[in-house]
């Protein structure tokens, strides 16, 4: 029997570090389960912007998926950065032949305003790739394209959330208010019921990965067997002390403090 919950992200890199595949890397850490990769981009970033990218062949992010799902049984998976239609016509086939809790982080723009997806494949992850998804956490902007309504306000957020739970076939979405000016609130819609996870806005230009960081944790503790709701309680309280923690480093959005969470409990 084995003694420990796996989990998976398929995403692209950040050398810096403090997004991507390596924050993802660094909360299934942090949380107690072992972390494995599927790398579907590779980027040169930092916290200022993107400088380049280059996008991994089909066939070799495939055989990626293979080499971790024909040895280790994966617990629950996450998706970031999928940045073109044959990538996602890649992941259409094998979401279902992983076949265990989804979280989808719609990746578009990076925190540093770069396009991370080429705007064809918007259509196709909402269409075809979000009916899987047993949560879906888009950030405002993100929300916004998807459901094609401006979000002004909780209100906004609330319509947006059941919008993309029943439009759009996820099991349940989750919009991030990160991007509000007021508040650091979230609206989770799970089909039935719509809660609201609220915590202090923390004044801080550092929140780069925020979003990777929050999406890899609602996956460890799916893969930990928690409900959705705890799930998305603990990683809300994860994410605000990885925000108040967060390292002044880099020229421009510093990264995550990983350790904080643990450390103040
Ligand atoms: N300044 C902040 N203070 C506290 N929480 C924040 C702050 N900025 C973002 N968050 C939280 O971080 C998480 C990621 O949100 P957001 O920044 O909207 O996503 P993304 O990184 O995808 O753009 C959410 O839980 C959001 O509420
Ligand atoms: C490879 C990759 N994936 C995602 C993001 C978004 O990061 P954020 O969490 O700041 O929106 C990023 N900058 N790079």
């Amino acid at each position: 029997m084995k003694n420990v919950n796996c989990t998976l992200t398929i995403a692209g890199t950040d050398p810096t570090g403090g997004a991507g595949i390596q924050a993802d890397l660094k909360t299934f850490q942090e949380l107690r389960t072992y972390g494995m990769t599927v790398i579907t981009s590779v980027l040169a970033q930092n916290t200022t912007g993107v400088q380049k990218v280059l996008h991994q062949p089909i066939d070799l992010i495939e055989s990626q998926i293979n080499s971790v799902i024909s040895d280790i049984p994966v617990d629950a998976f996450k998706t970031g950065m999928i940045a073109n239609l044959e990538m996602m016509e890649l992941l259409e086939r094998k979401i279902p032949e992983i076949g265990v809790p989804y979280v989808m982080d719609p990746v578009m723009v990076a925190t540093s305003g770069d396009s991370l997806i080429h705007e064809d494949a918007r259509t196709f992850l909402r269409d075809r790739l979000m009916p899987f998804a047993k949560i879906v956490t888009p950030n405002i902007p993100e929300a916004e394209s998807l459901i094609g309504v401006e979000i002004k306000t909780l209100d906004d957020m609330k319509d947006a959330a059941a919008a993309i739970v029943s439009r759009y076939g996820a099991q349940s979405a989750l919009v991030k208010g990160g991007h509000l000016n007021d508040q650091a609130a979230d609206v989770l819609f799970d089909g039935k019921t719509m809660h609201t996870f609220t915590s202090e806005r923390i004044n801080t230009k550092n929140t780069h990965g925020t979003g990777c960081t929050l999406s890899a944790a609602i996956t460890a503790y799916l893969a930990k067997g928690l409900s959705l709701y705890e799930a998305v309680e603990l990683s809300k309280k994860y994410i605000t002390e990885a925000i108040r923690y967060s390292f002044n480093i880099g020229k421009g959005n510093g990264p995550t403090n990983h350790w904080a969470p643990r450390i103040e409990g």
